[in-house]
């Protein structure tokens, strides 16, 4: 994770509410109706196993300073693996085909940023637009977007903010399909702490029925109607400290919000240490399979089989296949982690192949890709065995691969957010000690791709 500047600082500009228009931008002329009432549009998106027949889109509000993390950067800005908080969670929203669009909510200050990160991650569906001095007035300004002309208005607004990346599509359904029905939803969270009431002199007034309670947390939904209504109806003081969306429904569209429990993952990232697991998560997200290309030969595939078993108990899944063409070429497209397993070869010819259609494909625009040149030689008159090669023997002709060439084929690679690495596995002769060597591949190969390090890039290390 790296919070490295540009770091707005720049508080936002104050942004004063005109009670008589409760227009949430004070450079847009106040008018009596600042959210259209047009029809809403109707649109079919079939879901696997269920349909949303109405038009809904999502509101991201991204206009904070992020000030309990203690960085610089707003935390919607700080990166995992060369990428933006921010953009992971806009991610998650692209991927439902029934979402017709997304309007980020960010500051002032950071409208260029935002169009940069999502031109440069082929962000679709997306439009930033100028956030607010709270989090309301930039949900509000999010909501207003929605309806100013630009696409059909929607039956349902999802608002989720955007430091809470891991969201999933079936619970989006729900809170879409409960907030059409209903006029509002809400995700909630059983309570970790018990909450208490303090007098005014810091001691303990009461304690709350913890069991009676729940944590409000997002995605929320709400007609477009009632999420206008509400922030046309609500007073300056909600505005400025307000927090619950939900509240204002019931408080100024008498609408009582359906509530359904989500997963553990739905927390917000909030301070230094969010980020930290947020990091952890993504990174545990893209480490749980690779594809292993073996060229077909039989010793490759009696090391790729060996190595196959050796990971299984570290919990990842391997699957071995002779190359990338045909059906395999699926893998491309949705795989981020590739082993090119070579025996008794020099060059780095398959490898370099693989590089060429991993480029061709476009897979790293989203995440850095992994992929690992694992080389060994067979050593004795058993076919069935594959014994590790010396790294002075890798290759039939005597030559081993010089580490500056794999160095230098790693570099170009890297340009293309492509980190390549090399493992060797040394000579024996001996079962047990083959076995161990394999396991430590299967080590050495498991945390290369868990930890995505640019720092070891190009390095041929030997297990
Ligand atoms: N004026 C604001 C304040 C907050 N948010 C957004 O609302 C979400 C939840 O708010 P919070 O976690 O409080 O973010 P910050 O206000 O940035 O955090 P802090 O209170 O620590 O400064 C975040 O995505 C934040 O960017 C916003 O769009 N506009
Ligand atoms: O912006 P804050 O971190 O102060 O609070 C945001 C939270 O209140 C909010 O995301 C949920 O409680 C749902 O409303």
């Amino acid at each position: 994770m790296t919070c490295r500047d540009p770091s707005p600082t720049q508080l936002m500009e104050d942004n004063h509410i005109n009670m008589q228009s409760h227009s949430c931008d004070p450079d847009r002329p106040a008018h009596p109706g600042i959210f259209p009432t047009r029809e809403a549009g109707k649109s079919n998106h079939q879901l696997a196993g269920s349909s949303v027949d109405f038009l809904v889109s999502v509101v991201l509000p991204a206009g904070g300073t992020g000030e309990r993390t203690g960085l610089q950067t707003p935390k919607q800005f700080c990166s995992f693996l060369g990428r933006p908080l921010i953009s992971y969670t806009i991610q998650a929203f692209e991927r439902v085909s029934w979402i017709q669009s997304i309007v980020v909510v960010v500051a002032k200050e950071n409208m260029d940023l935002m169009t940069d990160i999502v031109q440069r991650f082929q962000h679709k569906k997306v439009r930033a637009v100028p956030g607010g001095s709270t989090r309301h007035r930039s949900i509000c300004n999010g909501v207003r977007a929605l309806g100013d002309g630009e696409e059909e208005r929607p039956k349902v607004v999802i608002i989720h903010d955007a430091v809470r990346p891991f969201v999933d599509e079936d619970l989006l359904y729900k809170i879409a399909m409960a907030a059409e029905e209903q006029g509002a939803a809400g995700a909630i969270r059983p309570l970790v702490s018990t909450v208490i009431a303090t007098t005014s002199e810091g001691y303990l007034d009461h304690s709350l029925e913890r069991a009676k309670y729940r944590a409000s947390e997002m995605p929320q939904g709400f007609t477009y109607d009632v999420i206008c209504q509400a922030y046309q109806k609500c007073s300056e003081s909600d505005f400025e400290f307000g927090t619950e969306c939900l509240h204002l429904a019931l408080q100024y569209c008498g609408t009582n919000a359906k509530l359904i429990q989500g997963p553990p993952t739905l927390w917000k990232v909030t301070y230094k240490r969010d980020l930290a697991a947020a990091e952890s998560i993504i990174k545990e997200t893209l480490s749980r399979s690779a594809c292993v290309i073996t060229g077909g030969s039989e010793q490759a595939v009696t090391l790729a089989d060996a190595l196959q078993k050796a990971v299984g108990a570290l919990d990842m899944k391997l699957d071995v296949i002779p190359d990338l063409m045909g059906e395999n070429a699926g893998y491309l497209l949705k795989e981020w982690n590739f082993i090119q397993v070579s025996v008794n070869r020099s060059c780095l010819s398959e490898v370099e192949a693989v590089l060429t259609d991993l480029q061709a494909a476009n897979r790293a625009v989203l995440h850095p890709l992994v992929v690992i040149w694992t080389s060994g030689r067979r050593t004795d008159s058993d076919s069935s065995k594959v014994h590790l090669s010396g790294s002075d023997e890798l290759s039939v002709s005597g030559r081993g691969v010089e580490p500056a060439t794999i160095m230098d084929l790693a570099s170009a690679a890297k340009f293309r957010n492509i980190l390549l690495y090399g493992i060797q596995l040394r000579q024996t002769k001996d079962a047990e000690r083959w076995e161990r060597s394999v396991l430590r591949l299967a080590e050495i190969t498991s945390a290369l791709i868990r930890e995505r390090s640019p720092a070891l890039v190009g390095q041929l290390l030997q297990a």
